[in-house]
């Protein structure tokens, strides 16, 4: 039997948050991710503005007290003045990953032009790792299908669960020497 899981989700939308429009971050975050998991898995979700101090508390919170080994946050990457999601990540990072930025946009320019303008980011806090996501609902599994094969061994290195993917979805990667049979 697979490890459970607390794996943590934010769409970061004003216009969400407020109503304006209905979320589609959370629904998609969570359909990716129920499709590509073996284990299963509790998530923690919230939806809240781009704010940079709600965003900073809301991390620290799943990362720390709701014992998240993974957090994944969609929206607020871009350059518009209220796109602070990296700033808020960072401030609470451990460690920085540059590979998981660096990788998400380059497979996101198979998609369009504009994924250069994405400043995503990819940290650790303790056991959790932090992946910033773009805010189009579609770029979710277009980045997710580009970088989740290095997530599993990632978590196992920060201490999280043993991460298990259905490989028709995504197959994740590990040395040999790391790998547990099933
Ligand atoms: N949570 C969401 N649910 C549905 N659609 C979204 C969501 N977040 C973003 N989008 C769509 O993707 C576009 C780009 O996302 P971005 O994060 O740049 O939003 P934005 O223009 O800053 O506005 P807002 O923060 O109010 O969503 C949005 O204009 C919207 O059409
Ligand atoms: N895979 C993927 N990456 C993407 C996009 C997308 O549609 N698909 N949109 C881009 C656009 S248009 C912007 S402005 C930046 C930042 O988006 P955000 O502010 O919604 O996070 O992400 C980019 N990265």
């Amino acid at each position: 039997m697979s490890q459970q899981a607390v794996i943590g989700l934010v769409s970061i939308s004003d216009r969400a948050s407020q109503g304006v429009y209905e979320d589609k971050g959370l629904p998609a975050l969570k359909e990716w991710l129920g499709a590509a998991l073996h284990n299963p898995v509790v998530f923690v979700e919230r939806l809240i503005p781009d704010e940079q101090a709600v965003i900073e508390d809301t991390l620290k919170e799943l990362a720390d007290a709701c014992g998240c080994c993974l957090v994944l946050t969609t929206g607020g990457t871009g350059p518009a003045p209220r796109d602070v999601t990296p700033e808020a990540t960072l401030a609470v990072a451990d460690k920085v990953l540059p590979g998981f930025g660096e990788q998400m946009r380059a497979v996101s320019l198979k998609y369009v032009p504009t994924a250069i303008l994405s400043r995503q980011v990819g940290v650790t806090r303790g056991a959790c790792l932090v992946l910033n996501l773009p805010g189009q609902p579609k770029a979710i599994k277009e980045t997710l299908d580009g970088v989740f094969a290095a997530v599993p061994y990632c978590v196992d290195l920060i201490g999280g669960p043993y991460l298990e993917t259905r490989e028709e979805v995504v197959k994740a990667f590990r040395p040999k020497s790391a790998i547990k049979p099933r």
